[in-house]
């Protein structure tokens, strides 16, 4: 079979909260490789492809804001099953209920915002995570 990449990002919380160091740390242990890496201040257009799914949803202009609030951190991360393996690395959605020993149940929580600052994106198939990576590297 062969490798899977994802993208990963470390969202602009997960940036401004110094814990850039700690998730990549994370990935790592558990045996992902990094392939390319990239600081980005990504413009709406790069977030309105991003994010096409969720428009109209009442959280996507806070999300779109939240996002644009700062650099976030690109990844393009590979190994088997890197995808379904990253997001249970992360975590569900919603960081307050999030298992501890994810990196959202560890290291995030509600902070009564609009939009959840969730401090990681994990790509959820494929054809996401091949559209995405287009869309960011
Ligand atoms: N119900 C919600 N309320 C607020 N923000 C949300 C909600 N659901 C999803 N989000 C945010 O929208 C993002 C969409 O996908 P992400 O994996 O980047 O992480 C999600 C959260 O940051």
């Amino acid at each position: 079979m062969a490798t899977e990449e994802t993208l990963v990002l470390i969202k602009p919380d997960g940036v401004a909260r110094g814990l850039t160091g700690a998730i990549l740390a994370r990935i790592e242990a558990k045996g992902y490789s990094l392939v390319d890496i990239r600081l980005v201040e990504p413009d709406r257009d790069v977030l309105e492809r991003h994010y096409a799914e969720h428009e109209g949803k009442p959280f996507y202009e806070p999300l779109l804001d939240f996002m644009m609030s700062g650099p976030s951190v690109a990844i393009r991360v590979a190994g088997n099953r890197v995808i379904e393996g990253f997001r249970s690395l992360a975590g569900i959605t919603d960081p307050t209920t999030a298992a501890p020993g994810t990196i959202r149940g560890d290291l995030g929580r509600d902070w009564g915002l609009r939009v959840q600052q969730n401090l990681v994106h994990g790509s959820d198939s494929v054809e996401s995570a091949a559209r995405e990576l287009d869309i960011w590297f």
